[in-house]
């Protein structure tokens, strides 16, 4: 028997007797307003901008609108676990927190307090490489709890060892790999506000903080911080990398590897080949291929091509319980959540991302129940039907 994630529906309700409310809505579609209102335009205009006219960002919600459930009666529900196995491991349900970097311009605690809120649910953190923090840090703040890095690979491999022996030391059980930003798109809001907190060395401090990253500067970061800026901008991508440069990650690596980013099915063939161990369908939530493929329209061919062979994740437009349940009904093994949890943080900090955690589960279980399933493990495609689509 699983975590009962519904009882967050009845807690609410049982503080109601009193007149209580939650702090923040249930509805997460909401939170991207409440945080402009509280923080202004700047930091949430660089979480919820998109590439080019945002439309890709918009696609990736319409697609997933467009599915739509059909519903069983009279099958026992009674009792509902929506654990699943990913990579080899356990989790108490297909959710994990996706990799976004930069965190400390929603919240001083930044990524140590999503990845508490992370380890108190009990749902996988996944660090990002451009993080505000260092990953010993935010890795101290998770105790054993399930964490995953995910790099940006840089350019020099001495860093790039760096980076993967130190997730190791820190306890980092998957290596995600980002493959769709080895340059960062055109993103108006951005250029609009001149707003790139990488600039003033934001999401730079697992960079600043490598022995192999600091051998490479002439002097000390905090004497002249503007060149370690310089060198990580140098550094961060590499747009030269192609798939054979993978049985570097895979020499040095002995956890499983997962390449984030893979919309086509001969790219997943090729992951697959390379001896990676899984890909996440994503098309990094609209943010960098402007026109793109909705990563829902990408999915099926992707788990068609290698569903036997690699675990299949999916990100980008997940916002509610409904939404998982359709990614998985499409073949994912689970789903990644990136801005909801972030507005969660940039709200109420640890607490505002335990809150959409509990939110989406909440709303995934009882979705999963009332479209009668009592977990993810009897959902298919046939539970699906293409509805006419609808405006988002
Ligand atoms: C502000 C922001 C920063 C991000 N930074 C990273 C990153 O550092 N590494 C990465 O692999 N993906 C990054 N992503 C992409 C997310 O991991 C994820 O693919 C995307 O947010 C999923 O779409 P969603 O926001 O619609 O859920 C970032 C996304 C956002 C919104
Ligand atoms: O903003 C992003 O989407 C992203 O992936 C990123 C890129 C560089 C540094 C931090 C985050």
């Amino acid at each position: 028997m699983g975590k009962h994630w519904a009882d967050f529906q009845y807690e609410i309700y049982l503080n109601g007797m009193t007149g209580a409310v939650p702090r923040l809505p249930t509805d997460l579609t909401r939170l991207e307003e409440l945080t402009e209102q509280r923080l202004g335009p700047g930091p949430v205009g660089y979480v919820a901008g998109s590439a080019g006219d945002g439309s890709t960002a918009r696609a990736n919600r319409a697609a997933l609108k467009r599915h739509r459930i059909v519903p069983r009666m009279l099958r026992d529900v009674h009792e509902r676990d929506l654990s699943v196995e990913v990579l080899g491991r356990a989790l108490p349900a297909p959710l994990a927190l996706a990799p976004v970097g930069v965190l400390s311009i929603m919240h001083p605690d930044a990524e140590s307090a999503a990845a508490r809120a992370a380890a108190a649910q009990g749902v996988p953190f996944v660090l990002s490489s451009a993080s505000s923090t260092p990953m010993e840090q935010v890795a101290e703040a998770m105790g054993d709890a399930e964490r995953w890095f995910q790099l940006y690979w840089p350019k020099d491999p001495e860093v790039a060892l760096s980076f993967l022996n130190r997730a190791k030391a820190a306890g980092y059980t998957a290596l995600v790999v980002t493959l769709d930003t080895p340059l960062l798109a055109w993103r108006p809001r951005d250029l609009d506000q001149a707003y790139l907190p990488f600039l003033h060395g934001v999401g730079t401090a697992n960079y600043f903080t490598d022995p192999a990253f600091q051998a490479g500067l002439a002097k000390p970061v905090h004497e002249d911080p503007n060149a370690a800026v310089m060198h990580f901008v140098g550094m961060f991508a590499d747009p030269g990398k192609t798939w054979p440069d993978l049985v570097f990650l895979r020499e040095h690596w002995d956890g499983p590897i997962v390449l984030k980013g893979v919309l086509h099915p001969d790219d997943a063939r090729a992951a697959a080949d390379a001896g990676m161990d899984g890909v996440v369908v994503s098309n990094h939530g609209g943010r960098q291929v402007a026109g793109s493929i909705a990563a829902a329209e990408a999915l099926p061919g992707v788990v068609k091509a290698v569903g036997d062979r690699l675990t299949v994740l999916f990100d980008s437009g997940i916002r509610t319980g409904d939404d998982i349940v359709k990614a998985l009904a499409l073949g994912a093994r689970a789903v990644l959540v990136g801005r909801p949890y972030v507005y969660g943080l940039g709200l109420d900090g640890q607490a505002g991302v335990e809150h959409v955690i509990r939110c989406l589960l909440a709303e995934l279980d009882l979705t999963l129940a009332l479209s009668g399933h009592a977990g993810p493990g009897t959902l298919s495609r046939a539970d699906l039907i293409d509805g006419a689509g609808e405006s988002v």
